[in-house]
């Protein structure tokens, strides 16, 4: 699918999206990361039948985005919310199940405003709110109706870290519950935590997709860094592999038994563990990596 942006009477326009391809497996928790001007708005607008694709097509929840029936089951936080500063959020969330062509459900809306910790600010206007008050109030909009879908743009921009973890665990229930999640968040470690598969799309392509666990390599190496006076040769026995640094060394081991095993072993010999981590890729290294990979291939094709 490609989109270019045309502004009236120009031939020439901007291009946010060129060929992009990609499938969301049903039930999965999907980030869409990426810099700034990657593509990642128009494609979560393509999928909700804001934008329309200038070649290529959308398929949402085995429809057309554009089919009411299939927007129904589809809950949206945009990235930029306008919300009516007058009213009410239970006179914003019946309005919002009134458009989605629910039946009224007074009690359903307060159950979600306590949801999203909102339940002191109920008889407040939403004109007073503060800006992750009205985010957490967008969270509550987007999930009215159980849909099957969550499109989430920059979810928890404005929210408190412990809002922010709140706001996770209710992403969490709602991949539990069987919603599949597509999530679009500038904050990695909350794409990291959310999600299980992920897309890195740049320069409007999509750079590299597929199961989180899977990007971030080397997530089966551990670094343990030992006290002086044990020999490098227990160490090894044990299974270690000696760094560069005085007293570290690695050991590979997807299987938290297998790694316990080789501690035992050096334990055994005498060797003491003064700090033992993950030497796994964050999300933002593979990201960092692959973004810069596909400038320097733009910049040879250049
Ligand atoms: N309505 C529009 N009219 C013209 N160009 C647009 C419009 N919306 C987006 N663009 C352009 O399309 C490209 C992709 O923008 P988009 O907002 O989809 O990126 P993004 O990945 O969401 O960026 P960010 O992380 O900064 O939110 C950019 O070059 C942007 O300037």
């Amino acid at each position: 699918m490609s989109k270019t942006y045309r502004r009236a009477f120009r031939k020439t326009g901007t291009v946010a999206l060129r060929g992009m391809d990609l499938s969301v497996p049903q039930g999965s928790a999907f980030g869409l990361i990426g810099p700034n001007g990657a593509g990642k708005t128009t494609f979560i607008k393509s999928i909700l039948g804001i934008v329309q694709p200038t070649e290529g097509a959308v398929r949402v929840l085995g429809g057309s985005p554009e089919d009411a029936r299939i927007r129904a089951r589809i809950g949206y936080l945009p990235e930029r919310l306008h919300l009516p500063h007058a009213w009410t959020p239970t006179a914003f969330l019946a309005t919002v199940g009134r458009l989605k062509g629910l039946a009224p459900d007074p009690a359903g809306n307060l159950r979600l405003l306590e949801r999203v910790g909102l339940s002191d600010a109920v008889g407040r206007k939403i004109g007073g709110y503060s800006k992750g008050m009205r985010q957490r109030l967008g969270l509550a909009a987007a999930l009215i109706g159980k849909p099957d879908l969550l499109v989430l743009d920059e979810p928890t921009d404005g929210i408190d870290p412990m809002g922010r973890m709140e706001v996770r665990r209710i992403l969490q229930e709602e991949v539990q519950r069987g919603t599949t999640l597509f999530l679009n968040s500038h904050l990695l470690a909350e794409t990291e935590r959310v999600c299980d598969r992920v897309a890195i799309l740049a320069d409007g392509r999509v750079l590299r997709e597929g199961r989180l666990d899977e990007l971030v390599r080397g997530a089966s190496r551990w670094l343990a860094r030992f006290a002086p006076g044990v020999s490098v040769e227990a160490l090894t026995q044990a299974g270690f592999v000696q760094g560069r640094a005085d007293g570290v060394y690695h050991v590979d081991a997807g299987d938290p038994a297998v790694l316990n095993v080789a501690l035992d072993r050096a334990r055994a010999a005498g060797a003491l563990l003064v700090e033992l981590r993950r030497d796994g890729m964050d999300l933002e290294s593979v990201l960092l990596g692959t973004v810069g990979a596909g400038a320097s291939r733009v910049e040879v094709a250049a």
